[in-house]
Order: C-alpha cells, then structure tokens, then sequence
C-alpha cells in the first residue's frame, strides 16, 4: 500500500502547485476562521479549480453546520471531509449521507485514554487522522507544530486506514513511520516559514523524506 502524503493549509496558487509538482497524494484547505490558514469560499474554489485531480482535495473543518459544509460543497467540491472538532459519531454519519463524501476523523491524542473514541468513529469514518491534543487554551484543535508521543500507537490495532500528523517534518517523519506504521502523513507548520506561508523548498524536503522513508520500509519488506 503506497504511502498518502497531505500537505495541510495550503493558500497560495504558488505553494499548492509546488506540493502538487512534488507529488502531494491530498491537499489539506481550511475553513477555520480563526486559522491562520483559513481560506474564503472564492479562494477555496480557485484553488479547487487548480488541483485539477491531481491530488485529492481535503476540506477541513471544526464542529460546522449544515449550511458551512453545502457551501464548502459548492466552492471546492472537496474529496474529503476531514472533521477537526468534536463532531460525534452520529454527527459523522449524517454528514456522509448528507453530502455523499468520504469523511476523515481527527482524533487528538495525550495519552492512551484518548483511543477510547475509536471504536465508535471506527464504525463510521472512512480514514482517520491521529494529531496532538492542542493545549485548552489554544485557539485552534490542530495545525499547532506540535507532536504526540506516537509509541501510543505502536499497539494500534485499528482495520481502518490512518494518517499520522501533529509537529511533523523532513527530520522526523521517517521516525514517526517506522513507531506508527500509519498509511499516510500530514504536515502543517512543518512546512511552513511562518504561522500560515508555506515554505515550497520545506514543502519538497518534507515529501522527499515521506517518501524515501517509504522505499525504505519496502526494501526491508521484500529482504
Ligand atoms: O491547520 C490549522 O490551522 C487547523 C486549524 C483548525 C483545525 C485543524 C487544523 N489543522 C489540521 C491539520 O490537518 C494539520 O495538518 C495537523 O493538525 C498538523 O498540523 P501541524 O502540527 O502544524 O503539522
């Protein structure tokens, strides 16, 4: 099973092409006011238009409504929804039927409590996505450049594809592979020179090391 690699927060035409140039496998979109990623409706779907299928197109979100998710729909059509907030399992399941896509779980993680919800959301979303509990006074869920200790998920028994995220970068995303065996990786501030502005040379460096780490791992496999 080929790696997934997601570039998360992408808001230029410029950064999103060179993650798509570098062979991004998902292109993470915000609407998320108080994000420093977030994006409006028009810029969401300009950027819609570029992506083109060559990646798939993630529309995150946090704790929204019928009527933010319809017009996310309209403007960029998303591939995924990834769901940041406390939508319940309930919540997961309307919105699937609802909007007819493929919905993506972020489950933030502390300590091993926090696998607790699996089960549930494990009935019902298609991909989850483990990121680091932000701390309670963090304005945000996630995109905060931090990370877990991934050894909570080194006993992971979960039949559903997973992504790992939460502070990674080129430097230690081989590492966060080789203890979480996760599927796919997703980067924010890892990539980035500043709260928001992608970095296009951090951009490249962090696939390249995704994927290397991936031939890697395949080579060891077929010895
Ligand atoms: O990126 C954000 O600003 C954000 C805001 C609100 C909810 C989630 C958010 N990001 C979610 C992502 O998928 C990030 O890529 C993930 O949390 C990892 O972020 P980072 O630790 O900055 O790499």
């Amino acid at each position: 099973m080929s790696l997934l690699v997601k570039i998360c927060g992408l808001s230029t035409r410029e950064t999103l092409e060179t993650a798509l140039d570098a062979g991004a496998d998902m292109v993470g979109f915000v609407f998320f006011p108080p994000s420093p990623r977030h994006l409006s409706l028009e810029t969401g779907r300009d950027l819609g238009r570029q992506v083109k299928r060559r990646a798939l197109k993630v529309a995150l979100t946090v704790d929204a409504d019928d009527a933010t998710l319809d017009n996310i729909m309209d403007a960029l059509s998303p591939d995924i929804f990834q769901l940041h907030g406390k939508e319940s399992v309930a919540r997961l399941r309307d919105i699937k039927q609802k909007f007819g896509r493929p919905v993506m779980k972020a489950v933030p993680v502390a300590t091993s409590a926090d696998l607790a919800v699996l089960p549930g959301y494990a009935a019902v979303a298609d991909r989850i996505l483990f990121d680091a509990r932000a701390p309670k006074d963090a304005t945000r869920p996630g995109g905060l450049g931090a990370p877990f200790d991934w050894h909570l998920l080194e006993n992971l028994d979960l039949k559903l594809p997973y992504m790992v995220s939460g502070g990674l970068h080129a430097d230690n995303v081989a590492e966060a592979l080789r203890v979480t065996r996760a599927g796919g990786v997703d980067v924010s501030s890892g990539v980035e020179s500043a709260p928001g502005v992608k970095d296009p040379e951090l951009i490249k460096a962090f696939i390249r090391a995704a994927r290397a780490s991936q031939d890697a791992s395949q080579e060891l496999s077929v010895r």
